[in-house]
């Protein structure tokens, strides 16, 4: 086996050389501004960003065979099973060649963070949360503009409704471990990113 990975085996998984490897969970309604955040960290702390949206969304275009299934949930906003969306993560993880990954858009429910935690043994450093008001985070979504099938109203309430009942469990979870960095993401863009750099600052003494 050596260092050879196999993604395909639980409780199997691990980096070559068995680095020690940091992760920082992003979580926060759809429309909250993660990407947004993530694109600016990923500049100043050395980070890479893996969106589980942007992944499924890559696999889709690829023509995979769970293609058509990840579509279908992504338009009704659902959640799709953790065992192709971890195997997704680990796969961009150990192609990135670097140690520390923020993951934006994962662990959405319990099920995703319990699939996570069993496969890769890894244990967030923390978890960046981006509080917003409902009614901001729609008016972001219905000017996001990239073409997305699930950006229209009626599939952004189903959005809502799964977040509150499946994704902020697991931000309580993560609470009562206190693992939150809860952010004020109602403000604009850089002062948004005000608050963050102050959570990131300690990745950047490291590097020195
Ligand atoms: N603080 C902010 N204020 C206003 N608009 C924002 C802010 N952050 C992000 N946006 C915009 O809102 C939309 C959603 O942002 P995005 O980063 O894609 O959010 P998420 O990944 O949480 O769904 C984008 O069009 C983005 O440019
Ligand atoms: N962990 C995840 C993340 C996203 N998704 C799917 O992908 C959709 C878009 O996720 P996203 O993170 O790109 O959406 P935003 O919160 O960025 O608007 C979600 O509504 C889910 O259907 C998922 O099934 N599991
Ligand atoms: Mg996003």
């Amino acid at each position: 086996m050596g260092t050879m990975v196999d993604a395909s085996k639980d409780n199997d998984w691990s980096f070559p050389g068995d680095k020690k490897i940091t992760v920082v969970f992003v979580l926060g309604g759809p429309g909250s501004g993660k990407g947004t955040q993530c694109a600016n960290i990923v500049k100043h702390f050395g980070f890479t960003h893996l969106s589980a949206g942007d992944l499924l969304r890559a696999e889709i275009k690829s023509g995979s065979k769970n293609g058509t299934m990840i579509q279908n949930m992504i338009k009704e906003g659902k959640i799709v099973p953790s065992e192709v969306t971890v195997k997704l993560l680990q796969k961009a993880m150990l192609e990135s060649g670097n140690d520390k990954f923020l993951i934006d858009g994962f662990p959405r429910n319990e099920e995703n963070r319990a699939a996570f935690e069993n496969v890769t043994k890894i244990e967030p450093e923390f978890v960046l949360f981006f509080d917003c008001l409902e009614e901001e985070m729609v008016r972001r979504l219905l000017n996001r503009n990239q073409g997305r099938d699930d950006d229209n109203i009626e599939t952004i309430r189903k959005r809502f409704k799964v977040f509150v009942e499946s994704s902020l469990p697991v931000v309580e979870y993560y609470g009562s471990k206190g693992k939150v960095r809860k952010i004020d993401a109602a403000k604009p863009i850089d002062e948004v990113f005000k608050s963050v750099e102050v959570i990131f600052a300690p990745f950047n003494a490291e590097a020195i």
